[in-house]
């Protein structure tokens, strides 16, 4: 599988926080969700990715080109999705469309007619008048309608009534179709991800902890619970994290199979959601990967 976007050995340090040598690959063809607590780097990140900040070191390619000498190329090709409307205040899509079409290369008309309809959205009005569901689409409109091939969304879902969200991400499963676009968006809300993501990358304090298939995550990562005679120095270093009792605890491994053995029916193991991970990962004694 290609890699749509590569970050190697990616720093950007700021007075108070910073990336530390971050590598990363987004899979072509892919949904992938990009989580972390508030402030741990994720839309740096998306900054990165669209050249609206420069790295301090590392190398950043997207579609397997640089910046430095194909800017235009890689702007043409990807869509950032706003959630709001970033637009000039008083136009409507019409005049939108007068104002965007000409700057792509690959803007399609007939398509961003069928959008228009499918999405319900109405051409006359000004966008500023649209609710915030609207107004994401109207930005996914944009996006789709000069066919960008890898289309990155900061928080996409949020603030959106459960309804709505759902409808947005049928809409996102329906545009992966063709298997030749890619997906790539940082939300809080993690129940959408195990709805829709193939690959999960999560973000802890300017690093990442893992960019892995989201089959793998739920293969590897897992809740223990069990009683506390079991664990010592030793049994402990299979969890990421144990909250304890005086006689029960309950714990993280991202290795559940080697718990299993270690374990075998001492213990219950449960599948971990990445609300979970998130959770026990924040509270980790050590970094654990
Ligand atoms: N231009 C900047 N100058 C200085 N510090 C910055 C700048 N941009 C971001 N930061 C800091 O970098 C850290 C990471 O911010 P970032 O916005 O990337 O986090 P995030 O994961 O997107 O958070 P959230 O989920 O809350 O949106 C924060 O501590 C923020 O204050």
């Amino acid at each position: 599988m290609k890699n749509i976007v590569e970050f190697k050995h990616v720093t950007k340090r700021f007075k108070d926080f910073s990336l530390e040598n971050m590598n990363l690959q987004i899979k072509q063809g892919c949904v992938t969700g990009f989580i972390g607590a508030n402030g741990a780097g994720k839309s740096t990140t998306m900054k990165l990715m669209m050249n609206l900040l420069q790295a301090d070191a590392g190398e950043i390619s997207v579609f397997g080109l640089d910046y430095a000498s194909h800017e235009k190329e890689i702007k043409e090709r990807m869509g950032f999705v706003y959630d709001r409307n970033v637009f000039y205040k008083d136009l409507n899509l019409k005049d939108l469309r007068r104002i965007v079409a000409p700057a792509y290369k690959n803007w399609n008309d007939e398509q961003f007619y069928d959008y228009i309809k499918k999405f319900e959205l109405p051409l006359n009005k000004a966008i500023k008048t649209f609710s915030k569901g609207m107004q994401m689409k109207t930005s996914l409109v944009m996006a789709l309608s000069h066919d960008a091939e890898f289309i990155m969304m900061d928080e996409p879902t949020a603030g959106l009534d459960p309804v709505f969200r759902r409808e947005l991400l049928d809409i996102l499963q329906n545009i992966m179709e063709n298997g030749k676009r890619t997906l790539f968006f940082s939300t809080h809300i993690t129940s959408d991800l195990e709805r829709i993501a193939d690959y999960i990358t999560f973000i802890q304090k300017g690093k990442i902890l893992f960019n892995d298939s989201m089959d793998d995550v739920q293969e590897r990562y897992a809740l223990v619970k069990g009683s506390t005679d079991l664990l010592n120095r030793d049994t402990e270093k299979n969890f990421i994290k144990v909250d304890r009792s005086s006689t029960e605890f309950q714990a993280l491994t991202n290795d559940a199979r080697k718990v299993r053995i270690i374990f075998g029916d001492q213990v219950e193991i449960e599948e971990a959601t990445l609300e979970d991970i998130m959770f026990y990962a924040k509270g980790a004694s050590h970094q654990y990967v």
